[in-house]
């Protein structure tokens, strides 16, 4: 807004008092009305810079406990972080499925649970495998999740993530990934979860894109595409996309469509849609067996307040693995017999890969995930390929293995858990001593109650900023209502106060028109006020009163000082009346309604010609520092030119 020098102040305004009638003539008899001029310009400005004043002070303090709010998001991010690193960055759970009708009348029981062991017993001997975690037949899909969720917020805040279900055919791999209606699984779950988190952390904005994808006989295909084959099989343009690697190692899928979800809604419609393009088949041990790799991946996209905060990008992966199978009892032909070997085979390359890194411990850091990525890559299975940058250092990779709980499948399920079991020496706890699992155990919970504390500060302090944002709002507003004409005539013309003067000066016909009317109270009569403006007025004045008030005490409450000045109001109303007033013709029936204090709007006939010619008595001068106020008044000025 520009600020106007000491001689653009001098802005002419109307005086409550104004009684003077000049005794000159405007030329065509009717007398002349002249006015005297007081300032008005000082009560406005204290008033608003007091609201000013009152928003900087509520902004500064949103912004303090936004900084305090972050703080508490670092040190729970920190917090989980650490769990996550005690805990292992390789997790593995192991889901036992259900009984299923047919295999509840058989009465043997080869597999025994405990919290973290599963037992299996095969002819006279028994097998013990020890996990992070053990989903009994009985756990539900939300209790699986609340297993899940930590690892799935530690992507939200950087981690690239890998959720690997894997197991025999049959098992519950698609049942846990994705779940029922009735039963969502985890990927559902983890969209309403991101959705979620995204909308309580206010010191970041997140936003999320999806691509869904299925390695199909070591060939990817989009599954957010549709076919244009009826045949399921057939190749499409969709198929085989290309896997690439950026100059930084990044994995690019040449092709993948990847579509912006900005909701929940829009996620799960699009889950829903690439779910259905997936190549099942009927086997002997599933009738809708998945025959591929099924990929979801999210990328998440987070930016932090600052101005200067760039956006971190990272990567979860919801992976239901094709089922391994023995291809005989399957009774698996032809495609789905081959399908079998293609899904084996990379099954085969990823406990290759675990079993090499146990191998190669002694040559290479505990803990470094990404030398899968070297066995994996080696191998040139397209899936390892694809989650090459997914799996390096400081990604977390959780595999649920599903086993049956059936007599029948006691080998597959020693398989399975063989592989866990391999995959699980690489981050084991079990040669950790005992003293050392407790101490372990005791700075884990530790560690969750940090988080827990952390997360109730952090909803304090969410709550504490909204209330202030509300009064925040609250006083934008009135500020709003108090200078919205002097607002709405900023946005509306940017003439300068130099030009309001020069019209003030030059408006002849205005006041040749005006003095034409037949005055009551030397006030034109489209300005006096009616009865219901009268009483709109003092409704208006009482709203602004109570407002006032309210903000009053709220300002003393966050300790800043505001007084209350009822003439700015006042004033400003009659400011607002003078300046419809002199709109023109499609104003005129909101002038009738203006309520108008005992005072005269006086234009000044003649006094154009006078006035070019002749310097403005200082008298009639009102000076204002408040450059709003002076352009409203210009505005007005000009505004009686048009009266003309
Ligand atoms: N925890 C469970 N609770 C209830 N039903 C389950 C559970 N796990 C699996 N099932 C049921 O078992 C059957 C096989 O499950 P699912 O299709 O998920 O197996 P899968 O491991 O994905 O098989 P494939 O590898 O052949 O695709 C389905 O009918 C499924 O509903």
């Amino acid at each position: 807004m520009p600020v106007p020098n000491g001689e653009e102040q001098n802005l002419l305004l109307p005086s409550e008092n104004a009684s003077e009638v000049s005794k000159s003539d405007s030329g065509d008899g009717s007398p002349l009305v002249s006015t005297d001029y007081t300032d008005v310009g000082v009560v406005p400005e204290h008033q608003r810079n007091e609201l000013d004043h009152l928003i900087s002070n509520l902004e500064r303090e949103i912004e303090e406990l936004r900084v305090n709010q972050k703080n508490l998001d670092k040190k729970r991010r920190e917090a989980l972080s650490k769990i996550l690193d005690i805990k292992g960055s390789i997790r593995l759970f192991c889901r036992i499925r259900p009984n299923l009708i047919e295999e509840k009348r058989r009465i043997s029981e080869p597999v025994s649970t405990g919290p973290e062991k599963i037992r299996v017993k095969l002819g006279g001997t028994r097998k013990d495998f020890e996990f992070d975690k053990v989903f009994t037949q009985e756990a539900s899909q939300g209790y699986v999740f609340v297993e899940v969720e930590p690892i799935l917020r530690s992507a939200m805040d950087g981690h690239n993530v890998c959720v690997f279900a894997y197991g025999q055919t049959g098992t519950g791999k698609t049942f846990t990934m994705d779940g029922t209606n009735e039963q969502p699984g985890i990927i559902p779950r983890a969209l309403e979860e991101l959705f979620r988190q995204a909308s309580l952390d206010n010191s970041s904005s997140f936003s999320f894109s999806m691509s869904m994808l299925e390695v199909y006989m070591g060939n990817l295909r989009d599954l957010l595409v549709p076919r244009p084959s009826s045949k399921p099989h057939e190749s499409s343009t969709k198929c085989n996309l290309n896997i690439q690697t950026d100059p930084k190692g990044l994995i690019e899928i040449e092709g993948l469509s990847e579509v912006q979800i900005s909701d929940y809604a829009k996620a799960k419609w699009w889950y829903n849609k690439g779910r259905r393009f997936r190549s099942t088949s009927w086997t002997n041990v599933n009738e809708a067996s998945s025959r591929s790799h099924c990929l979801t991946r999210i990328i998440i996209y987070r930016r932090g307040d600052a101005l200067e905060a760039k956006s971190e990008i990272s990567k979860l992966w919801m992976i239901d693995l094709g089922g391994s199978e023995r291809l005989l009892k399957t009774g698996a032909r032809g495609l789905t017999l081959d399908e079998g070997r293609a899904i084996n085979l990379s099954l085969s390359a990823l406990a290759d890969v675990v079993a090499a890194l146990k191998r190669k411990r002694g040559h290479v850091p505990y803990r470094q995930v990404f030398l899968i990525l070297c066995y994996f890559a080696c191998r040139n299975s397209k899936l390892t390929q694809i989650l090459k940058d997914s799996l390096g250092y400081g990604s977390k990779v959780l595999m649920l293995v599903h086993i049956s709980p059936s007599e029948e499948d006691v080998c597959e399920t020693i398989c399975s858990l063989n592989f866990a079991k391999r995959a699980r020496a690489i981050e084991s706890n079990k040669e950790v001593p005992v003293k050392v699992k407790k101490q372990r155990e005791k700075k884990i919970m530790e560690l969750e109650e940090d988080i827990k504390e952390a997360e109730k500060q952090r909803q304090v302090l969410r709550e504490q900023i909204q209330k202030i944002e509300l009064k925040l709002s609250d006083s934008k507003k009135l500020l709003s209502t108090t200078y919205s004409i002097v607002e709405s005539d900023d946005m509306e013309t940017s003439i300068s106060p130099k030009d309001g003067v020069k019209e003030v000066i030059e408006t002849p016909k205005a006041s040749k028109k005006s003095i034409k009317r037949n005055f009551s109270n030397s006030m034109p009569r489209f300005m006096t006020s009616t009865v219901a403006s009268r009483q709109r007025q003092s409704a208006e004045e009482r709203d602004i009163g109570v407002r006032l008030k309210s903000l009053r005490s709220m300002v003393s409450r966050s300790s800043i000082h505001f007084s209350y000045s009822q003439s700015l109001s006042y004033s400003d109303i009659r400011i607002k009346a003078i300046l419809r007033s002199s709109t023109g013709k499609s104003r005129h029936a909101e002038t009738d309604s203006v309520p108008i204090p005992n005072t005269v709007l006086t234009e000044k006939p003649k006094c154009n010609d006078l006035e070019s010619k002749v310097p403005t008595p200082r008298s009639k001068m009102v000076t204002s520092s408040d450059p709003n106020l002076r352009v409203s008044l210009c505005r007005h000025r000009r505004r009686m030119s048009d009266l003309i």
